[in-house]
C-alpha cells in the first residue's frame, strides 16, 4: 500500500479535539480502548509497512547528503525558535538516518539555551526529559538510544520531535510506540511542538486516530 492507496477506510479526522479519556484504562502502561478495533488493525498495518519503507528510503541517503539536509533544517529551526536565551528546548540524540541536529544541539547551548533529551522509561509511558549539554555522560537506554545518565525530569517549553512520516495536517507518523502522543498529552503545559523531518517523507495522509496530537510547525529540509 502507498500513501496514494485509498483502498484504507476514511479513518476520521476531528473537526475539534476529541476527548477520549472514557477510553483510557488507569493505571501503568494505560492502553487506549481505539473506537473501532477492526479500523485500528487496517491503519496499525499499514503504519507498519509505511514506516519500513520510509525508514529503508532515508536510510539509503548519503551520509554527505543527510548533513546538507540537516543543517537546513537547523537553519530553519533557528528561525522559527528566535530567541533562545532561558530557553529549555527538548532534542533527540539521531537514529536512524533521524535528521542529525547535534552540532546545533551545541550552538544552542554556546547562545545561552538549554537542550534536553527524551529518555524512554518504561514502554506505555509517557517519555522524561533530561537535561543535556555537550560531554555529559550518556549511557544506553532502551533501544540502544544514547540518553543523558543522570539528571531530574525536566518540561521543556519547545519540543522537537523526529518524524518518520507527516501529513499535511501536520500529524506525525512516529516509530509506533506512541511516546510522543501519551508525553504530550500528559505534559501539565503544552510546548510548542515541532516536527521535523526530510520533505521526502510526506504522505498523504497518517489516517490520524483520536490519540494523534498534530504538531504545531512542521520543518523539513525543503
Ligand atoms: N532519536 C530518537 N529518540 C527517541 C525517539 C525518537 O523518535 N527518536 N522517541 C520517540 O518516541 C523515543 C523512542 N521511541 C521508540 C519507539 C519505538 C522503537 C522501536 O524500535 N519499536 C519497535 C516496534 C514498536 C511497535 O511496533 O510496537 C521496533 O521498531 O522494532 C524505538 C524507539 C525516545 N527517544
Ligand atoms: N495518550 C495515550 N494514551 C495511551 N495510549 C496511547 C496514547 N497515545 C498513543 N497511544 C498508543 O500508542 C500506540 C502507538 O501509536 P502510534 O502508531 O500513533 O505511534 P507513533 O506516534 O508512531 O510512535 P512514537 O511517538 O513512539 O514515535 C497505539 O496503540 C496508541 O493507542
Amino acid at each position: 500500500m502507498t500513501d496514494t492507496d485509498d483502498s484504507l477506510p476514511f479513518a476520521g479526522e476531528y473537526a475539534s479535539p476529541p476527548c477520549f479519556m472514557h477510553e483510557l484504562e488507569t493505571g501503568e502502561g494505560a492502553q487506549l480502548r481505539h473506537p473501532d478495533p477492526k479500523l485500528w488493525n487496517d491503519v496499525t498495518r499499514w503504519r507498519k509497512a509505511e514506516r519500513e519503507r520510509l525508514i529503508a528510503a532515508r536510510l539509503a541517503v548519503s551520509p554527505e547528503e543527510r548533513i546538507v539536509r540537516s543543517n537546513r533544517i537547523a537553519e530553519k529551526l533557528t528561525v522559527a525558535i528566535g530567541r533562545v536565551k532561558d530557553q529549555l528546548i527538548g532534542v533527540y540524540w539521531p537514529i536512524r538516518g533521524e535528521p542529525d541536529l547535534r552540532k546545533w544541539m551545541t550552538d544552542i547551548v554556546g547562545a545561552g539555551g538549554r537542550i534536553a533529551l527524551p529518555v524512554v522509561i518504561k514502554k506505555g509511558w509517557p517519555l522524561e526529559f533530561r537535561r543535556w549539554a555537550p560531554g555529559d555522560p550518556m549511557e544506553r537506554g532502551i533501544w540502544n538510544i544514547l540518553v543523558p545518565s543522570h539528571g531530574p525530569s525536566v518540561q521543556p517549553g519547545v519540543v522537537i520531535a523526529p518524524l518518520v512520516g507527516f501529513d499535511s495536517a501536520r500529524y506525525r507518523l512516529g516509530y509506533g510506540g506512541g511516546f510522543f502522543d501519551r508525553t504530550l498529552a500528559a505534559m501539565p503545559a503544552r510546548p510548542l511542538v515541532i516536527g521535523v523531518g526530510y520533505a521526502t517523507s510526506k504522505l498523504g495522509s497518517i489516517y490520524p486516530q483520536p490519540h494523534d496530537i498534530p504538531m504545531d510547525v512542521i520543518l523539513t529540509d525543503e
